[in-house]
């Protein structure tokens, strides 16, 4: 049912992280097998309107890799940093996920390239897609890509590519290239236009993968296998720019999004959103209490419908609960 109705609202616990987790751009979120955060910031790079030339070349190559540490695997209740890499790897940091083997799955819009890295933090990547720093439209070449959503069953795995490209592509889990779709192609009799997919997630239970197309302020969803397109979901109160979305199968299967402020200026109020995914009502809408959203940039959920949005311009992550449980630990 409507879980709003029940009285469940999501607050922003103001009190997490218990420690300031120096973090620069928050740029990604993902969780692991045993529901750590995990997050993936810029450290002192700074993605801004002179980081690319049109032809989306990156220019500070010059400057290096960040030397921080770009992924930060923090505890849920307290937001203690549990454990740390990423360093002397990345340029500009944009999507991270996981997998069921803990495995990282990270993208830089910097390098064009996706990275799958293993568990022992510290050995080279596992696997690397793409040519360092070039940018391209073939099926070796990425074009700013911005996340990697893995199938749990198949191993197959997404790349939303990106935003100088308008294309899912699908990989074996050995990184070999399958297909693609979206690339402005009529594709299963119907066009599917993206505008910047942003951010993708993938519905387990339902085998379909969910896209943030953000210029196009709507979620795009599509059966994982084949890419036909299966419905969107659009509100106008998403504003006209949708940034990320989460999934989880609880409660008949919820869909989390952020939605964020166009070059047109803020068309809607900077908020985050619980849907229905069958339906796609909107179920429930929060933000923080401590701070207003500024680039609410990515969105993870836990399945016991812990909310975390990380901002890519206040440099912080928020986490929400449901007031429900928000009272109780007030008690
Ligand atoms: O969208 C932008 N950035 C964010 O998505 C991000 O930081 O990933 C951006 C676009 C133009 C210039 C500068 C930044």
């Amino acid at each position: 049912g409507n879980v709003r109705k029940s009285g469940y609202h999501l607050e922003e616990m103001t009190n997490w992280p218990g420690a300031d987790l120096q973090l620069g751009q928050v740029s990604g979120l993902a969780l692991d097998s045993n529901n750590n955060l995990v997050i993936f910031h810029r450290g002192d790079h700074k993605w801004g309107v002179n980081s690319f030339d049109n032809q989306r070349i990156y220019q500070q190559q010059g400057s290096g890799p960040i030397q921080q540490s770009t992924i930060l695997v923090v505890n849920p209740v307290k937001g203690k940093v549990l454990g740390s890499s990423g360093r002397n790897l990345f340029y500009m940091p944009h999507g991270i996920s996981t997998d069921t083997n803990d495995n990282y799955w990270v993208t830089d819009v910097a390098l064009h390239q996706v990275f799958k890295l293993g568990k022992n933090r510290e050995e080279k990547p596992l696997l690397v897609l793409g040519q360092a720093f070039q940018p391209g439209s073939d099926t070796h070449h990425f074009c700013q890509p911005t996340d990697v959503a893995v199938d749990p069953v198949s191993g197959n795995f997404y790349v939303s590519d990106g935003y100088c490209n308008s294309r899912i592509m699908k990989f074996s889990p050995e990184g070999k290239y399958i297909m693609q779709w979206g690339a402005g192609s009529a594709h299963m009799h119907r066009p599917i236009q993206f505008n910047v997919p942003h951010s993708l997630a993938f519905v387990p239970d339902r085998r379909e993968l969910c896209v943030a197309d953000r210029e196009n302020g709507r979620i795009q969803c599509f059966i994982a296998e084949s890419g036909e397109f299966v419905k969107e979901i659009k509100h106008n109160e998403f504003g006209g720019e949708v940034f990320a979305v989460s999934y989880v199968p609880e409660h008949g299967g919820l869909m989390y999004t952020v939605n964020g402020e166009s070059i047109y200026g803020q068309l809607a109020p900077l908020q985050g959103f619980m849907m229905n995914y069958s339906s796609g009502e909107i179920l429930d809408t929060f933000s923080p209490d401590s701070q207003d959203f500024r680039m609410p940039h990515d969105i993870v959920v836990t399945r016991d419908g812990t909310v975390y949005v990380g901002d890519a311009t206040t440099d912080t992550v928020l986490k929400f609960v449901s007031s429900e449980k928000a009272e109780h630990r007030s008690v």
